[in-house]
């Protein structure tokens, strides 16, 4: 039990918000730093630590740059290249071709930009590509090894090509108006009382899906989005406008991740989807809310809290049917273009194609499927070889894949045999998709001589291979009509298995919302006073799971909401933390002791420290929260630090009666935090 004397005793703020001492000097992040480690005292009771998902996002980003424009040079040059054979690449420096002139070296270069091919080539399909001598393991750890080499070779990845379905982005909610002290002033009315009006929230900020979009491209130009501030609250209790919203529009197919853990947060998958990512900080409330029994002339106001901010990492992964895979040059894009309208370009060199391209394939009115044409595999490119796991990732989301193998290459086996581990090593998933085989080329002389064994030795395999000539366009049609059988089979089977899934959502989610929506409607109308005032979005009146709900298109016409506002939910949560939940670590060297928890330091950023009250309150929250009894257990002594978000104080040991009148021992958890609105 504390005695009456220690319960008078209370911390006086010994000068203004931290933020003012530590403007002249060392940013007080650095003090917090430089302190030795603190100890944590486990015995305060509600000990949680305050995991704040605010990132600072000090992180620099690549994509701020635009490419050198040397990175690429297109312009096709005139020299006529030999065709390039992936075992001769080894052994020979990249286009040393007898017809190429000395002049025309200069223009290789800028052609091909990457510098650190040779190395690159060093594995030699022909080494890996052996059936029983492949050791995963063996392969792996090598890879270890050279994970050093490796940065350097990543570097040889274009910008453009880094860029355009990868992204950082920063976002940022609107902070809160502020809240306003002012008194109604009028003829015949005396005393009329306190008339600040709150602060408007801040801004939230949205991600949209735009169906125009295919690349991630817009995000090398802009990274930074933040939504608007609300604002301050005015006179003659009028609230503050609301701050203006920011939608960020993403392509179909991307995922969202945190940019601190790289966690996936969200994907957004179908066209007109939107998600709310991060809410708009509460605005501050103005002295009109603060009038009481106790104090009818309130003469304090709040701050407008500081909106969420966080970095995160967009990836965007084709949502393609069909991929096209195969080693560079092996005619995946000659392919493309015979079975779709897609004019993708198509040269004889290796890694024309740098980005993936689109197809759409008809075979009726209602029989369409989406094919990628994508960049050509190299051995190691799933630890980032040639264009490397730039797109392996793309390669996730096809259901099916054709194999495209040059059948006028060495060894066309081991060919595929290269790109099937390729696929294994960077994700075993992609192996067990079902694939089909297309031997390509076979109109040249050499590519039909050894179509036979080729064919023999897949077999023998249980893998039926289909040959064609994607130029002359002779067999194509059958390798793409077995590619749509596989993925019709395929849909059919996941159909099968979700409309179960699907009817039990529907089911679950019918009754469970029916229900709430029940409690909710008595409850509104028992409780609803105000009218709804002209101006507000409809969005406002709906409840909060019909604000959430977004339809996502299921295979068999069966849609089910699903809650995309999740990221924000969760922020929200965080900030809404109880304010009697903090921890407390102690600094002996500098003998400084830290409250830390998210309600608690909330409140410390929300109060306006120019109104006298203001102070008097914070001393209030301190004593009623638990913060005084918890250092005076924990052995603070007069002329200690105390630091509690932005503020310091320096404890005194007092038995005047400096502090807050009506302290009372039974009013500890008694305070109550303005929920969200
Ligand atoms: N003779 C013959 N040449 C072909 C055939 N298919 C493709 N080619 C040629 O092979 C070369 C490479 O074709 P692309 O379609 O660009 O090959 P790719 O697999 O897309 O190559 P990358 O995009 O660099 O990975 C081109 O010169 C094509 O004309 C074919 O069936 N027969
Ligand atoms: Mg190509």
């Amino acid at each position: 039990m504390m005695s009456l004397t220690s319960l008078s005793t209370s911390l006086y703020v010994s000068s203004f918000p931290r933020h003012h001492i530590y403007s002249a000097q060392q940013p007080r992040s650095n003090t917090r730093k430089s302190s030795k480690p603190t100890k944590k005292l486990s015995k305060l009771k509600p000990l949680k630590t305050p995991s704040t998902p605010f990132n600072t996002g000090g992180d620099a980003t690549t994509y701020t740059r635009l490419p050198p424009r040397d990175d690429f040079s297109f312009d096709t040059p005139n020299t006529v290249f030999a065709e390039l054979k992936l075992s001769d690449v080894a052994k020979q420096p990249l286009y040393t071709n007898t017809t190429t002139t000395s002049s025309s070296d200069s223009k290789e270069e800028e052609f091909f930009p990457y510098r650190n091919f040779e190395e690159i080539s060093a594995f030699e399909y022909g080494n890996v590509g052996g059936d029983d001598d492949v050791d995963v393991d063996q392969v792996l750890d090598d890879g270890d090894k050279e994970l050093e080499d490796l940065e350097e070779k990543e570097k040889g990845v274009p910008a453009v090509m880094r860029c355009f379905d990868r992204a950082k982005i920063y976002v940022k909610g609107g902070d809160g108006g502020n809240g306003v002290v002012a008194f109604r002033r009028e003829k015949f009315v005396p005393y009329g009382g306190p008339s600040g009006g709150d602060g408007g929230r801040g801004g939230h900020v949205y991600f949209e899906v735009d169906a125009s979009m295919n690349s991630l491209l817009p995000f090398r130009k802009n990274i930074h989005f933040r939504a608007g501030r609300g604002y301050h609250g005015q006179g003659s209790k009028m609230a503050g406008a609301k701050g203006e919203e920011v939608v960020v529009k993403v392509a179909p197919g991307t995922v969202i991740k945190d940019g601190k853990d790289g966690a996936v947060l969200m994907e957004l998958l179908h066209p007109g989807q939107r998600a709310l990512m991060l809410p708009g900080g509460r605005g501050g409330r103005g002295n009109a809310s603060f009038k009481s029994g106790t104090n009818k002339v309130p003469k304090i106001a709040e701050k407008g809290e500081k909106g969420a901010e966080m970095w995160l990492e967009l990836e965007l992964k084709l949502v393609a049917d069909v991929g096209i895979v195969g080693a560079p040059n092996a005619g995946k894009s000659t392919l493309l273009s015979a079975i779709s309208a897609a004019q993708p370009t198509i040269a004889n060199y290796p890694f024309t194609t740098l980005l993936p391209n689109l197809g759409v394939v008809s075979f009726d009115y209602d029989a369409t499927m989406i094919v990628a044409d994508l960049p050509g595999l190299l051995e190691g490119a799933h630890r980032g070889f040639g264009l490397g796991h730039e797109f392996l990732r793309h390669t996730e989301r096809c259901s099916v894949l054709v194999h495209v193998v040059d059948g006028s290459g060495e060894q066309p086996e081991c060919e595929f045999d290269a790109v099937r581990l390729e696929l294994e090593l960077f994700n075993p998933e992609l192996s067990e998709k079902p694939f089909i085989v297309a031997y390509n080329k076979t109109d040249l002389l050499e590519s039909s001589e050894k179509w036979i064994s080729f064919k023999e030795t897949l077999e023998a395999r249980g893998i039926k291979p289909f040959s064609m000539s994607a130029m002359t366009r002779q067999g194509t049609r059958e390798v793409i009509s077995a590619a749509y059988e596989l993925l019709s089979k395929r849909q059919k089977a996941e159909m099968g298995a979700e409309g179960y899934i699907f009817l039990t959502l529907l089911l679950y989610s019918s009754i469970v919302q029916r229900q709430r929506y029940l409690i909710r409607r008595i409850a509104g109308l028992m409780l609803r006073t105000t009218k709804p005032r002209a101006g507000r979005s409809p969005e406002a009146y709906m409840l909060p799971w019909q604000r959430s709900r977004a339809l996502v298109d299921l295979p068999a016409g069966w849609t089910v909401p699903v809650n995309l506002n999740h990221v924000a939910d969760m922020l929200q949560r965080q900030k809404n933390a109880s304010i009697n939940e903090f921890e407390i670590s102690h600094d002996s060297s500098s003998c400084t002791w830290h409250v830390v928890g998210a309600g608690i330091q909330r409140f410390v950023q929300m109060t306006n420290w120019q109104y006298s009250e203001s102070l008097r309150r914070f001393q209030h929250v301190l004593e009623a929260c638990g913060v005084n009894k918890s250092l005076i257990k924990l052995g603070v002594k007069e002329g200690d630090r105390v630091v509690v978000g932005e503020m310091e104080l320096v404890w005194h040991d007092s038995n005047t009666n400096i502090g807050p009148s009506n302290t009372r021992k039974d009013q500890e958890g008694s305070v109550k935090w303005p929920q969200w609105k």
